[in-house]
């Protein structure tokens, strides 16, 4: 047994020592009996955990069907044909533009794409469909023309939806995939030229909730159909629909199904998670290191109910961790404006990598570490002689560099009730260049802070410079206190030391302030000792503001007046005056 400190003594001698035993929470009450946990998968040699996704997988986006049957208001032809022209944009070469046989809508819009030589040649389009006859040949119909085209045909295989919707066996549900892919065949050969490049998809719809045997049966009764073989792929798309597993669940069923397909080589193994459980990305990651090839979602994970996959959110993970996503997020707020505009929903301001906040710190510590993460950022940066941005990012509580997606420095830092001194710091260093010493910070930062408490809400940066410009530097329209440096200053050296004469208003009245010392600074104490203010210099700083011959520069001193400690702030093209304008703040800040 290991000893006990006296500290650890002391405290377990306390009347009620926190443990696991006295924490009692409550039973809920809620009807929890009337779920059954999610079946597993008796796979114990599997080896998706210690897989590493090293390159971008191939993506579909499907906001111009699943995301955009899942809206109050189905996007408008001018708001579909502007999601499409942003995912190809973006670089996305697979896109599912619609369901045609659901009504003219759709099927106009797959027209007007073709007709219009809206698609890039390198682009391949993809239509969803039921396996009915009548809903086929429409959907096929839709196609004619195009380059490069994927028939996506669907139908139910989990128990629950034979049972409930088809009423039917697993040898009817088998059939209504196999026949659908055989009435995708024969239209396809029947409408479609010879100059279509022509693709096929199937999904077990509820993949998830399908037995796994049940599924690759289907799976293999399509193949038998579609016969894939060298140049003639086929992708099996494996949705989650309603995400009801833990994601290493649905993981350990694409490995399953990616070791017992048959032609694996041929397949295109696709994962196409939904969001119900809120770990949509989770479960497309997993599948991806479990062997799936592709990934279906939409953009922000807009979809039918919590959403489809958000393939931003994949797509910016892989970049975070170094690996090209293969589609272009460098401006996500043109991404998301879009987006937003089309589906006519907001993207949330917490929402991974494009929300309004997701790059910004409101409290204490954090700022601190993030001001701190940008000084040694630039510091390493500068040793190592490579320029900063395309050094190694590492800021605290950033997992990426915000100008990677566009954004801008300034909102990485907010101020509020919950901030501190570091925060404060970097709003003066980011927006004025003023890097004030840190003892200087934390009297600043008590003076913001009295402030936020007073006022409550948060502090903008415009605001936080407003009180310090009324705090250190008077201006002519804000002028405060007793002493004014007003007209020239002459400084001289005798012997040795520093004899300075400043003209200057003291109390109204012009005067003319003189002092000898071992340097203008010295020399300008015992000038004001000369009025009779006792000044003792503690600290000084001074930093140039900018670069080139008309550079500013600021000057901190940090001085006993009168017995009191205080913080001045002066700034000149002269050094020497920005100091002697840093003890006149001081001085009159003591006054005050
Ligand atoms: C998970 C997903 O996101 S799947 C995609 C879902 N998306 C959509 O449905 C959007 C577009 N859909 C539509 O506009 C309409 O459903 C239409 C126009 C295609 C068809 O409408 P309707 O003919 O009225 O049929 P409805 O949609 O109600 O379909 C129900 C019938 O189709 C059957 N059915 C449903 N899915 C499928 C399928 N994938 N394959 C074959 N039959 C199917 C049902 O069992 C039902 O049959 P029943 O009438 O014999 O009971
Ligand atoms: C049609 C299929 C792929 C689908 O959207 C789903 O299952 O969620």
């Amino acid at each position: 047994m290991t000893e006990q400190s006296s500290v650890a003594r002391a405290f377990n001698d306390r009347p009620t020592p926190i443990t696991a035993a006295s924490v009692r929470q409550q039973p809920s009450g809620m009807p929890f009996h009337r779920y059954v946990p999610f079946g597993t998968v008796d796979l114990p040699d599997r080896t998706w955990p210690s897989q590493v996704i090293t390159k971008a997988p191939r993506w579909l986006s499907t906001d111009l069907r699943d995301g955009n049957q899942a809206l109050i208001d189905p996007m408008s032809p001018a708001r579909k044909r502007k999601m499409f022209d942003l995912l190809v944009k973006m670089g996305y070469k697979e896109i599912e533009v619609g369901f045609p046989s659901s009504g003219a809508t759709d099927f106009n819009f797959v027209r007007s794409l073709i007709e219009e030589g809206a698609i890039p040649e390198d682009v391949t389009i993809s239509v969803l469909t039921q396996a009915r006859e009548d809903l086929i040949e429409r959907t096929v119909e839709s196609l004619k023309g195009a380059a490069r085209a994927t028939v996506h045909l669907y139908n139910a295989t989990s128990p629950l939806f034979r049972r409930v919707v088809f009423k039917g066996s697993k040898d009817d549900i088998k059939a209504i995939a196999a026949d659908g892919t055989r009435l995708v065949m024969e239209y396809a050969d029947k409408i479609l030229g010879e100059d279509t490049v022509f693709g096929y998809e199937y999904s077990p719809e509820i993949f998830i909730d399908t037995e796994l045997d049940f599924a690759l049966e289907v799976c293999e009764a399509v193949m038998d159909v579609w016969q894939p073989g060298e140049g003639r792929e086929i992708i099996l798309n494996l949705p989650t629909t309603v995400e009801r597993s833990t994601p290493n669940v649905y993981a350990d069923k694409i490995e399953w199904m990616s070791r017992n397909l048959s032609r694996r080589e041929f397949v295109c193994l696709s994962t196409h998670p939904h969001n119900d459980r809120g770990t949509g990305v989770a479960s497309a990651e997993l599948a991806v290191m479990a062997g799936a090839d592709r990934v279906e979602g939409c953009l922000f994970g807009q979809g039918e109910r919590t959403g489809n996959l958000d393939l931003v959110n994949v797509g910016m993970n892989l970049f975070s961790q170094g690996v090209d996503p293969m589609i272009d997020f460098s401006d996500i707020d043109e991404i998301r404006r879009t987006a937003e505009y089309c589906n006519q929903m907001p993207v949330p301001e917490r929402h991974p990598y494009a929300g309004d906040l997701v790059y910004t710190s409101f409290s204490g510590s954090h700022q601190d570490a993030i001001k701190k993460g940008f000084d040694a950022l630039e510091v390493d940066a500068k040793a190592a002689g490579v320029p900063v941005e395309d050094y190694t990012w590492g800021v605290p509580y950033l997992p990426i560099d915000p100008k990677d997606v566009g954004r801008s420095y300034e909102a990485v830092i907010r101020v509020n009730s919950q901030s501190g001194k570091g925060g404060i710091a970097y709003v003066l260093k980011n927006d004025h260049k003023l890097d004030l010493p840190r003892r200087m910070q934390i009297e600043f930062s008590r003076i913001i802070q009295a402030k936020t408490d007073a006022e409550g809400g948060e502090v903008t940066p415009g605001d936080i410079w407003a009180v310090f410009q009324d705090e250190y530097l008077p201006t002519p329209e804000n002028p405060w206190g007793r002493i004014a440096l007003s007209g020239s200053r002459s400084l001289t050296t005798e012997d040795g030391r520093d004899v300075l004469s400043t003209e200057a208003v003291v109390d109204g009245r012009p005067t003319v302030l003189n002092g000898t010392g071992n340097g203008p600074v010295s020399a300008f104490v015992n000038a004001l000792a000369g009025i009779g203010v006792d000044v003792r210099v503690l600290d000084y700083a001074e930093h140039a503001l900018s670069e080139g011959g008309d550079a500013q520069a600021a000057a901190y001193v940090e001085c006993a007046v009168e017995g009191k400690v205080l913080w001045g702030v002066g700034i000149d093209a002269n050094t020497v005056l920005a100091s002697l304008k840093a003890l006149v703040s001081a001085v009159n800040r003591s006054q005050r």
